[in-house]
């Protein structure tokens, strides 16, 4: 069982927030949850949202403004930390796109990175997790997040669609080998090896699919985010779902940057839309 830290009153639901022992990590994780009212009666709907770089399992439920819209569609929120924490790693703190708080959820094959950055496998823990643990309805459950975490939820709901049956993504990391970000994180953790990237790159993987979510992929993007152009290549998953017949919308907002007024602008937008394809 997951130990409560703490927990606050919140729309009419509780906001809390946990820790636990990650098996895939092997370390202490910290996670949030939101549970609407509706949650003391049934099964919900439940929503992952993956943070950026830099983010902690705290910055969603504090900035996004996600709860009020989360209590009215009758949806769970889950917010999982970005990487592991105090893993010993030499080097672990020296940048912040890279080591804690830069997990970039995936599972790192080389060493020293690969006994606890494991963040790919512990999305799939943590799902279960919640599933045996909270009101959460294990099939109506989706993904979404923001930058790094909009990478994370492409590439976790491409290879799992069976589980996460809805995504959405808020300035995501598109394609993530092309780009600078990405190709340190993945030199780092994955090596030089080009096709181990590929499993982690939502560009890459749309091209190789069939159109995995009928009900369409929602994207927005602001015009004025200083990241568009150099790291975030939402042009280049336009293309990939083209090639590969998938429905996408992206959303290009002329005036809105990188953080987190602009996601709490269209935060009610992607609640509505994971409502309608969870049902
Ligand atoms: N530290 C970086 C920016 C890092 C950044 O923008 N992080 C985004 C995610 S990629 C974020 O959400 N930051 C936390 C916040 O805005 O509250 C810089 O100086 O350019």
């Amino acid at each position: 069982m997951p130990e409560l830290i703490s927990e606050h009153a919140c729309f009419g639901g509780l906001q809390r927030f946990y820790r636990h022992h990650s098996s895939a990590i092997g370390l202490p994780m910290r996670f949030s949850v939101f549970l609407p009212s509706a949650a003391a009666g049934e099964r919900l709907p439940a929503m992952f949202y993956l943070a950026g770089l830099t983010c902690n399992e705290e910055t969603f439920m504090t900035k996004a403004g996600a709860q009020r819209h989360a209590a009215r569609e009758g949806m769970i929120l889950v917010a999982p930390d970005t990487s592991p924490r105090d893993t010993g790693v030499a080097g672990e703190l020296d940048a912040w796109d890279f080591g804690a708080g830069a997990g970039f959820y995936l599972d790192a094959t080389t060493a020293p990175w690969s006994e606890h950055y494991r963040m790919y496998s512990y999305l799939l823990e943590l799902r279960e997790l919640v599933i045996a643990t909270l009101p959460v309805d294990g099939e109506r459950t989706g993904i979404f997040g923001h930058s790094m975490g909009g990478h994370g939820a492409l590439v976790l709901a491409l290879r799992n669609p069976d589980l996460f049956r809805s995504v959405s993504a808020f300035a995501p990391i598109a394609a993530p080998s092309l780009c600078p970000w990405g190709e340190k994180a993945f030199t780092g953790y994955l090596g030089a090896d080009h096709a181990a990237w590929q499993r982690y790159d939502a560009s890459e993987l749309m091209r190789t699919m069939q159109a995995p979510f009928p009900d369409g992929i929602l994207i927005d993007q602001g015009l004025a985010d200083k990241f568009l152009t150099t790291q975030l290549r939402p042009d280049m998953f336009e293309t990939a779902c083209a090639q590969a017949g998938q429905r996408l919308e992206i959303r290009r907002h002329a005036g809105y940057d990188h953080g987190y007024y602009f996601i709490s602008t269209f935060m009610e937008a992607h609640l509505r839309f994971h409502r309608e394809n969870l049902g």
